[in-house]
């Protein structure tokens, strides 16, 4: 069915052509011409557009426009471009989309997909207080983290000998440090409700990003219809009925001013700002739950899923860092998030590895508040803005080793760890990602602490590492089974 329109809305399209000519609006980014409907859909690999970004980016310049069907989208490349938006015109740069078929599954509520403006605001403000109280860059979050990498060297341990596939155990640790800050508790690793939620909120980031996504995009006539992207706004409908009735259960038991997790201290937000007018009400706490689960799951899981693949595929990088976490933590258990400044090599791996992972490739999509310029363009109110945060990280004359994995683009001539600016897969400015210091607390701690336990080997029956991303919102490395020895004091 799905070929069939495609078919017909080619030959429609091409008719069309002929009598329309989609223009941009003056002095706009240059970039290709555009077909009617379709914009410069035929132009990019479905699969993964990044390499034909980077041809266009060639041939335009940093700065280059495109219409993804009739809407036309500013493509953002390089330090400098990205900076000047997001950093130098912060405000102007700090809308979201509202036109594009995730935002309307969201609603524009909750922070990701929220407008720039006062709910957007006070959702983020409450958001990172709330983490700081609970203990963000402190003990008690490290004891949170550290709790989690238990349960995961469990595992680990009952596989040792063994070969595993990391992908299910990282990404329901990720997700259970997220339950156990808004939900007030964790889940084991085969409850059957954890591994619905889990397996819904993939589905919805997959769909979200599907051809469906994008015919819902092109033909707004066709979205009444119970085609497949209904299964998007479903699933959506269906992880907020489960959210919901936490939140319910919540409220029996919640006690005002001493707050558990994230959602009794929303429910002091709204009884502190019960005057007319607050934007903290039950819809939008839902909304923010579910945010914090859609960002802070996939990202990190995938992150550490490259990390460990790195390490892997390079031995005596992974024993060098394994000896400096020796050194450090002399025999101490528990590592904490201070060691990293004694840890300059680890730390030059896991941001090394970071950046090639680059897990958010076009970053959240941004749209501007108000007409504004950028670089000499100008650009109405409401235009899309997509920061290739994958530019950034792999920009020539940004790195010593732009496009190899090597822990030496974060080490100095002395061994110490410097982080270019160019680092930037959190992006950067107003909406720079709120989960970041919470991100990096986990990657360090579990790193260290999975590193101080186990050696990871590349099995001999595994052939030769692939380690091209699978391109996606998040993107991933592909599945792959790792080797786990415990460390007893051999090296195996
Ligand atoms: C390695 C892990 C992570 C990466 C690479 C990452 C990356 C990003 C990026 C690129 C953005 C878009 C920023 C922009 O629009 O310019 C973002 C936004 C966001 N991230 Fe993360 N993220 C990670 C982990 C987390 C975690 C653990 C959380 C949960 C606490 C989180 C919560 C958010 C939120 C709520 C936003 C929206 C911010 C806003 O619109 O104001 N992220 N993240």
């Amino acid at each position: 069915m799905f070929k069939r329109l495609v078919v017909l809305l080619g030959v429609f399209i091409l008719l069309l052509s002929f009598f329309i000519r989609v223009r941009r609006p003056k002095n706009f980014p240059p970039g290709p011409r555009p077909l009617p409907i379709l914009g410069n859909l035929l132009q990019l690999d479905p699969v993964n557009p990044l390499k034909d970004l980077e041809r266009l980016k060639r041939r335009y310049g940093n700065v280059f426009s495109l219409y993804v069907g009739t809407q036309p989208v500013v493509i953002l490349n390089g330090l400098e471009a990205i900076r000047e938006a997001l950093v130098t015109r912060a405000m102007e740069y700090g809308g979201r989309p509202n036109h594009i078929m995730i935002s309307h599954v969201l609603q524009g509520k909750g922070v990701i997909l929220a407008n720039y403006g006062s709910s957007w605001r006070e959702h983020r403000r409450f958001t990172l207080t709330t983490l700081r109280n609970f203990g963000l860059g402190k003990r008690s979050m490290e004891e949170r983290i550290l709790g989690e990498v238990t349960h995961i060297c469990k595992e680990l341990e009952s596989s040792a000998g063994d070969l595993i596939d990391p992908q299910n155990l990282f990404h329901l640790a990720a997700s259970n440090i997220i339950c156990s800050l808004i939900f007030g508790e964790r889940f084991s690793y085969d409850d059957p409700i954890f591994l619905t939620l889990i397996q819904w909120l993939q589905d919805l980031t997959k769909q979200s990003i599907s051809p469906w996504a994008m015919v819902y995009e092109i033909l707004p006539v066709l979205r009444p219809l119970p085609l497949p992207f209904r299964n998007v706004f479903q699933k959506c409908d269906e992880i907020k009925d489960f959210i919901s009735k936490i939140v319910t259960q919540h409220k029996h038991s919640w006690v005002a001013g001493e707050p558990r997790d994230l959602i009794d201290s929303y429910l002091d937000q709204i009884d502190k700002t019960a005057e007319e007018g607050s934007t903290f009400n039950d819809t939008q706490m839902v909304s923010l739950l579910l945010d914090l689960f859609i960002a802070g799951t996939d990202t990190t899981s995938n992150t550490l899923r490259s990390v460990m693949l790195h390490l892997m595929t390079n031995q005596p990088i992974q024993d060098r860092c394994h000896r400096e976490i020796e050194e450090v933590l002399e025999g101490r258990v528990d590592a904490s998030f201070e060691d990293r400044h004694a840890m300059p090599y680890v730390q030059a791996v896991i941001h090394e590895a970071q950046r090639m992972s680059d897990t958010v490739p076009l970053s959240v999509f941004h749209s501007t508040c108000k007409d504004t310029q950028l670089q000499g363009y100008q650009l109405p109110k409401g235009t899309m803005v997509i920061p290739n945060l994958s530019s950034v990280l792999h920009e020539e004359g940004q790195w010593k080793f732009p496009h190899e994995f090597n822990p030496e683009n974060f080490l100095n001539d002395k061994g110490e760890f410097v982080k270019p600016e160019a680092f930037l897969p959190f992006s950067t400015g107003i909406r720079v990602c709120l989960g970041e210091g919470l991100a990096r607390m986990e990657l360090f701690l579990f790193v260290v602490t999975l590193l101080q336990r186990f050696q990871f080997v590349w099995p001999e029956t595994g052939g030769v590492p692939d380690l091209s991303l699978i391109f996606g919102g998040t993107q991933s490395q592909k599945p792959y089974r790792m080797g786990v020895r415990v460390w007893n004091g051999q090296r195996a």
